[in-house]
């Protein structure tokens, strides 16, 4: 522990807010992971990004505690996650929040009872405090009350992706997942969604992971860039330090990403 200059010894460091360290992911003789390690820091927005099956959206469901690796560890705010029992598991799954692609909406049931489950799963709150925290994640998103009884078949797709989000927050979590945030989503919808997630991570204070193939939400939204490739993370730097980086799956990829800065 290191000391200030009256002797007094400051407190640690946080821990990192996601940790996965030497994560292997067998599905039977096919290895998707294998000795791969990556670290979040509080307060960015990292892409994870890498070719189609390179093991995104596996790497997320692990982070957000929905599968196991075969072997090595994911630590979220310190906490090996699924080392630990259940209660404590579960109390820690309350510091993230998760977009799944599509939004994931439970069709029979509303947006307001959408957004409400993850908060009375808790058992925690009464039917007015649920209402009160619905309602202001509906204005986090940029919905109207109006719409909280709405059926998701009745939605659009942006406003799916909102309510997606709304239930994400309703915890409000420190870590917030989303896999390909802005997939199926027009260019103007997708920037306008983009701009939301910013403005809510900077209101908030969270933390960002996301996976994309889409370049524009990249360079809109990364800090850092992870590139999942040879069934590890092969970096993790910012969009100027990846053309630097020597790999054909990040050289073909930066081609792209060089074409699209140089055309706006
Ligand atoms: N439960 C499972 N059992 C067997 N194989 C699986 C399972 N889940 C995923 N896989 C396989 O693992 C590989 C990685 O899948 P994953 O969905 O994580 O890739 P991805 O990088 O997210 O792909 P994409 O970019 O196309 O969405 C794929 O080959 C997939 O078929």
């Amino acid at each position: 522990m290191s000391e200030t200059p009256n002797n007094i010894p400051s407190p640690p460091p946080a821990p990192p807010v996601c940790e996965a360290r030497n994560v292997w992911t067998e599905f039977g003789d096919v290895v998707i992971h294998r000795d791969l390690n990556l670290v979040m820091e509080r307060g960015e927005i990292m892409a994870l990004v890498g070719g189609s099956g390179s093991g995104k959206t596996t790497l997320l469901r692990h982070i957000v505690g929905l599968t196991e690796p075969s072997r090595g560890d994911i630590l979220l705010f310190g906490e090996n996650l699924h080392a630990l029992e259940r209660e404590r598991r579960q109390r820690l799954m309350t510091r993230l929040g998760m977009l799944f692609q599509q939004g994931a909406l439970f069709s029979a049931l509303s947006v307001f009872d959408n957004i409400a489950f993850p908060l009375r799963e808790l058992k925690q709150f009464d039917e007015d405090t649920i209402h009160t925290l619905v309602m202001h994640k509906l204005t986090l998103v940029e919905l109207e009350p109006q719409h909280a009884s709405l059926l998701p078949a009745q939605l659009s797709g942006g406003m799916i992706k909102r309510v997606g989000l709304a239930r994400a927050l309703a915890l409000e979590p420190e870590l917030l997942v989303l896999d390909e945030p802005t997939a199926g989503l027009d260019p103007d919808r997708s920037s306008k969604f983009v701009a939301l997630i910013k403005q809510i991570k900077q209101t908030l204070g969270l933390t960002v992971l996301f996976v994309t193939h889409d370049i524009d939400t990249l360079i809109a939204m990364s800090d850092r860039v992870a590139v999942l490739a040879d069934k590890h993370i092969i970096t993790a730097c910012s969009l100027q330090a990846l053309g630097e980086v020597d790999h054909p799956f990040v050289t073909n990829f930066f081609q792209g990403i060089h074409a699209r800065m140089e055309r706006s």
